[in-house]
């Protein structure tokens, strides 16, 4: 049940692409298929993230982690997942994780910083608000391309003016001899979007079937583009919320960045993503309501969640 497979996540070439033209076009089609086989899929792009910037990324994040939990535990906020995430002893000794709101404005990225170091920290500030503004351009890019694929392009521009993100910076620590080597649990996530980048040390596993597991190996410029509950549920169920987890085999300490997007209000369900053949399986709903929703009650990790909360 619980093998891992070798096969390999799609890779989608995102450079230079127009809209309109036939790479555009062919590029749009294999992100709607990925989502719906896959529920994700990689892109590479040294253009998006070149390897000395991706170094100097993940650099600061390791000082940011380095600081007293006490500092880190300052960063506190009432939106679920957002603030600091400390180790759990007996659930999750290994994992850490610190969100930074809205980082795509620099004020905002300045102020956490002041928070982590009175009385600031430029050079961590500019770094993640331009890790921030690449990613979520990317989100934008992929939002874009899922939609134009479904034939709901004109919502594009509205949905995108209600966005918002966090950018949730992930540590996970080498386990000791006799601790668990899961990292996180297996889940879905409950953003519109997700997009992954890591060091150099690889750990995710999505599962691409019922109880087979693949292990991610990401490309150097990398980044994972997954789909979650709330994507899942917009496309009434036509694209998928892949399971995932992290598994801490190397011997190295692992850092991601997850880029989540968020629509502030309602998401709604296309009308035109629903048909006699594909009968409408989610209420609109509230995303944040959503997140709040399963941050209370967190019984269901995987996309039971979505169901318990607007399906029909
Ligand atoms: O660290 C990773 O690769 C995955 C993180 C993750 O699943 C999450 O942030 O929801
Ligand atoms: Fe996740």
């Amino acid at each position: 049940m619980d093998s891992l497979t070798q096969s390999k996540l799609p890779i989608i070439n995102i450079e230079n692409l127009k809209p309109g033209t036939e790479t555009w076009l062919l590029a749009c089609q294999k992100v709607r298929h990925a989502l719906e086989e896959y529920g994700c899929f990689m892109v590479v792009s040294d253009d998006v993230l070149s390897q000395d910037f991706k170094k100097e990324v993940y650099a600061n994040m390791k000082t940011l982690f380095d600081l007293p939990t006490e500092t880190k535990m300052k960063n506190a906020s009432p939106k679920p997942f957002y603030g600091y995430v400390g180790p759990l002893r007996m659930h999750r000794p290994l994992y850490e994780s610190m969100g930074i709101e809205n980082a795509t404005s620099l004020d905002n990225v300045e102020r956490f910083a002041k928070l982590m170091w009175p009385p600031g920290n430029d050079q961590f500030s500019k770094t993640m608000h331009t890790y921030a503004n690449l990613v979520s351009k990317l989100e934008n890019l992929v939002r874009k391309m899922v939609f134009e694929r479904y034939g709901v392009e004109k919502y594009h521009e509205s949905f995108s003016e209600s966005m918002t993100s966090v950018l949730k910076t992930n540590k996970y620590r080498l386990p000791k001899s006799d601790e668990t080597n899961l990292g996180v649990k297996a889940h879905t996530d409950k953003a519109f979007f997700t997009i992954l980048s890591q060091n150099q040390v690889n750990g995710l596993e999505v599962q691409i079937k019922d109880g087979e597991w693949m292990n991610v190996e990401f490309l150097p410029s990398s980044f994972v583009i997954m789909a979650t509950d709330a994507s899942m549920a917009w496309s009434n169920g036509r694209i998928k919320s892949p399971l995932h987890r992290v598994v801490m085999n190397g011997q190295e300490d692992r850092y991601s960045i997850s880029l989540f997007s968020y629509k502030k209000g309602i998401i709604e369900i296309p009308e035109e993503l629903v048909d006699e053949e594909h009968p409408p399986r989610f209420k609109p709903f509230d995303h944040f309501k959503f997140l709040e929703f399963y941050a209370k009650d967190p019984r269901y990790p995987d996309n039971r969640a979505i169901e318990a909360f607007c399906g029909n």
